[in-house]
């Protein structure tokens, strides 16, 4: 797999140095780094206050899934030095420890049908949306940590209680938008999209009351043509339903191979920001990547975005100055090796980079 990969990546990138050869021959400068399109450390966040400030929120919480270690994620991105990481491209770091939440033991949390933890998994993303909330009401960006991706319910819900206009990336090999109706195993992370949305069937889990119930929340509810999909390449027939029933765009590892990701950039951006007014809420699955890329992982989906092609996502958002929020979630310390573990939190680091300012030249 990794031979095609890298024959993929090759053939790739012999074909853009011919295209833009030819392309410049006549004028092009030789060094083209002395006319750079990215400069370095790019400074505009215009929904953030000065002084620039990142309010990171830990969530060691694992309640969406059955896999053990996707807690240990944001305690191993922290050590890993993140927070110097994110200080030295100029922003100031607000973090005072990871988020605590009570568990709630499971004999005291049995499915809602085919849901599994509801309670628990209820609980921390409605203390995870006020957190968020408070951040971006101080005028910071808050940087969630995951943590498994039924954080984004309290992540999104926490932006669109003070930015109802904001649209979702939702960067993934996953779409984590089935229902109560179509999900095949009851995970919650697969399912957080379609609460935020409040698709049909959600509101018969009444443990999430806050956020679907419309008639006392103070959240405004997603709409269909608020978020866009970025990486897919395991979408149940439930899902896939859902997304064209419902209108969504979305760019599967399909789309990134025929047009490239620059492309597909520029058409995620016009489908749910044309005029470039709207604040962005960056959900950045780390299982979108390719397993060779990002191998600790609790879903890994082999064929998956480049570390190039992920990284280039997240400069792209960050070009547009719209960045309001980011998650970055499903980094699973316990699933391989050292090696791996040390790739993986690695990749994640740089991804969050990327989309706080850093630039290659
Ligand atoms: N956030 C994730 N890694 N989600 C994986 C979801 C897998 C599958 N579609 C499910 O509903 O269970
Ligand atoms: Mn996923
Ligand atoms: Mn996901």
């Amino acid at each position: 797999m990794s031979l095609l990969r890298a024959s993929r990546g090759l053939l790739r990138s012999r074909l853009t140095t011919t295209t833009s050869n030819l392309m410049h021959q006549a004028v092009a400068p030789r060094f083209y780094a002395s006319f750079p399109e990215q400069s370095r450390l790019l400074g505009q966040y215009r929904f953030v206050k000065d002084p620039k400030t990142v309010a990171i929120v830990g969530c060691p919480f694992s309640g969406g899934q059955p896999r053990a270690g996707v807690d240990q994620g944001p305690i191993h991105l922290v050590e890993a030095g993140i927070i110097d990481q994110i200080s030295t491209l100029g922003w100031k770091v607000h973090f005072d420890g990871h988020h605590q939440f009570e568990d709630i033991a499971v004999e005291h949390d049995p499915p809602r049908g085919i849901v599994k933890r509801p309670r628990l998994v209820s609980k921390i993303c409605e203390s995870v949306s006020q957190a968020v909330g408070k951040h971006i009401q101080n005028g910071a960006l808050p940087l969630t940590l995951g943590g498994d991706h039924s954080l984004a319910m309290g992540t999104i819900a926490g932006t669109l209680s003070k930015h109802p206009n904001a649209v979702v990336i939702w960067v993934d090999a996953h779409a984590d938008i089935n229902s109560v109706n179509t999900t095949p195993t009851g995970n919650v992370h697969g399912m957080p999209a379609a609460f935020l949305l409040g698709l049909p069937s959600t509101e018969t889990v009444p443990e999430f009351s806050w956020l679907t119930d419309k008639t006392n929340s103070s959240i405004p509810r997603l709409q269909a043509n608020s978020i866009v999909f970025i990486g897919l390449r395991d979408v149940d027939p439930g899902e896939k339903k859902i997304l064209k029933e419902n209108g969504i765009t979305a760019f599967s590892m399909h789309e990134v191979d025929k047009y490239g990701i620059g492309e597909v950039m520029n058409r995620a951006l016009d489908a749910v920001n044309p005029y470039r007014d709207r604040p962005i809420h960056l959900t950045f699955d780390v299982d979108a990547l390719d397993p060779s890329v990002a191998p600790s992982t609790g879903t890994p989906v082999r064929g998956g975005l480049t570390f190039r092609e992920g990284h280039y996502i997240c400069e792209a958002i960050a070009e547009t100055g719209l960045l309001a929020a980011f998650d970055l979630v499903e980094v699973n310390p316990s699933l391989t090796d050292d090696f791996d573990v040390k790739q993986t939190v690695s990749v994640g680091c740089s991804l969050v980079r990327s989309a706080l300012g850093e630039t290659l030249l």
